[in-house]
Parts: C-alpha cells; sequence; structure tokens
C-alpha cells in the first residue's frame, strides 16, 4: 500500500520524584530531533517485553534501577513521521533505587507538569503532557 509506514514501538517512561516533578531528558546533538526534551526510553530489543526493555533503558540511560511492579501504563502515543509510525507506550514510574544521571552524556531536567509545555518536546509527546497534568 502507497504511503505505509514501519510501525516502531518505543517505550518511555515518566519518572516522578517525591515533589511530583516529572524528568525530561535532552536529545543529544547529532541524534534525530536533537536539542529536543523527552521520556528516557527507547526502542525493545529482540524478545524484551516493554517493561524489560524499559528497565534495561532506565539502566543505560540513568544508572538507575526498578522492576515492573513499579511501572504502571498510563497511556501511549500513537504519531507519524517521516519513514515510521511511532507507537509509544508511557508509563509512569515512582519508585526506584538510584539518583538519575545522564549516562550518555544527555542533559536532565526535573519538571512540574503544568511546566511541561515550555520544554519543546518531540511532536508525539505533545498530546502526553494533558494525561500528566491530570495525574499530577
Ligand atoms: N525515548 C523517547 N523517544 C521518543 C520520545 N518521543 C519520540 O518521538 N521519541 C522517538 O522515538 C524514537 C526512538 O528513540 P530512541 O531513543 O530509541 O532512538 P534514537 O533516535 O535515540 O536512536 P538510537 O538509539 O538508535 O541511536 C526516536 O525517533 C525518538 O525521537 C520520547 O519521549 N522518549
Amino acid at each position: 500500500m502507497s504511503g505505509e509506514r514501519a510501525l516502531l514501538v518505543v517505550v518511555a517512561c515518566a519518572l516522578i520524584d517525591a515533589d511530583s516533578r516529572i524528568l525530561l531528558s535532552e536529545r543529544p546533538t547529532g541524534k534525530a530531533l536533537a536539542g529536543l526534551w523527552e521520556f528516557p526510553g527507547g526502542k525493545l530489543d529482540q524478545g524484551e517485553t516493554p517493561e524489560v526493555a524499559l528497565i534495561r533503558e532506565l539502566r543505560e540511560e540513568l544508572g538507575i534501577e526498578t522492576q515492573a511492579a513499579c511501572l504502571a501504563p498510563l497511556t501511549f502515543a500513537s504519531h507519524s513521521y517521516d519513514g515510521f509510525h511511532l507507537l509509544m507506550p508511557l508509563y509512569v514510574c515512582r519508585r526506584y533505587q538510584g539518583i538519575p544521571t545522564g549516562r550518555e552524556g544527555q542533559r536532565l531536567k526535573w519538571v512540574r507538569a503544568s511546566q511541561l509545555r515550555d520544554y519543546p518536546m518531540p511532536p508525539a509527546d505533545e498530546p502526553l503532557i494533558a494525561h500528566l497534568v491530570d495525574l499530577l
């Protein structure tokens, strides 16, 4: 079918701190959508469940540990980019061990839900903001 795009599943996390702030991670220079602020996460490796992939990505990107029981599904993004269609489940995580640090050199920011709109995000993420405002 013409215009058909591959479906890409990316799993993402709204990590919440004790002050109900959400962690955003800046996409590094050189990557697609560089400079935009996104939720930590990434693509699934072969054979991974979304939860296993997200736990791995949080460890690799932020140096924190969590468990599937601490990942609560909140909503999802469904957005067509050039070349692929993104399907991105968004989990909320309030329980984790360690202090998040930008293990891949990326800048991190703790942001209140009401201030998420001050941070430029990928277009797929924009509809997610209202869900976080409602939640928090
Ligand atoms: N992690 C994450 N990815 C997002 C978000 N919003 C969004 O559109 N994406 C898109 O999801 C796709 C996959 O992200 P990724 O982090 O696994 O991959 P990447 O582009 O950094 O490339 P690479 O990991 O293959 O080097 C990217 O096109 C990215 O722009 C988000 O909030 N978090």
